[in-house]
């Protein structure tokens, strides 16, 4: 694992597109997609991320919301040895689910989790692409919570300044690879 410096996190940062007025007027969309599609920028994300939440100590599991936070989650839980979660937009689990409806930046929507994958007293890290209003997160940590995990805190690849997300995280250890303003 490496540690990233300031060069290493300016050529992440310069892998994430901004699209004005997307996918609505007023919000600057931050796409991920060109960093995933670079394996060097991708890999060493995913160390850097690894290095972020070390302080954490073992974690047993991470948990990742759908869908980009499944891309990093997943890589994430592979690169620390321990299993994934998938916390899930609305209908697309069989029942039993726990279920939570929340806003974003642009809109709402519900997360769900089988009933039954976070096990009682587990260590649960949660996992996103991006941090922005903190509402996602905020469902994710409730509903593992609901599952009876221990959320030691959650990671981002991308917080976006200004929109409050440490905030509706407060209590939390949030983690942010990059940060750029909103
Ligand atoms: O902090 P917040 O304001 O909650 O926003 C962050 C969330 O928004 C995006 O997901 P989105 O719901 O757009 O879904 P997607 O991953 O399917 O594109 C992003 O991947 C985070 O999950
Ligand atoms: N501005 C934004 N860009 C990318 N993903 C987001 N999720 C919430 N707000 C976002």
């Amino acid at each position: 694992m490496t540690t990233p410096d300031a060069r290493e996190l300016d050529g992440l940062g310069a892998l994430v597109r901004a699209v004005p007025d997307y996918p609505t007027p007023g919000v600057t969309f931050r796409d991920i997609t060109p960093l995933l599609a670079d394996a060097v920028a991708f890999n060493g994300a995913v160390d850097s991320l690894a290095d972020l939440v070390a302080h954490h100590g073992p974690v047993d599991t991470v948990a990742g919301m759908e869908a980009r936070g499944f891309v990093l989650g997943a890589a994430l839980a592979v690169r620390l040895g321990v299993g994934f979660v998938p916390l899930r937009k609305a209908g697309k689990l069989p029942p039993p689910v726990e279920s939570v409806t929340y806003d974003l930046e642009y809109g709402s929507a519900t997360l769900e989790v089988r009933t039954g994958t976070v096990s009682p007293g587990s260590r649960v890290l949660i996992v996103d692409d991006v941090l922005a209003t903190g509402g996602t997160a905020a469902a994710a940590v409730s509903l593992v919570g609901a599952c009876g995990g221990d959320v030691v805190g959650a990671a981002f690849l991308l917080e976006l300044d200004g929109l409050g997300g440490r905030d509706a995280l407060s209590g939390l250890v949030v983690d942010s690879l990059l940060t750029v303003g909103s």
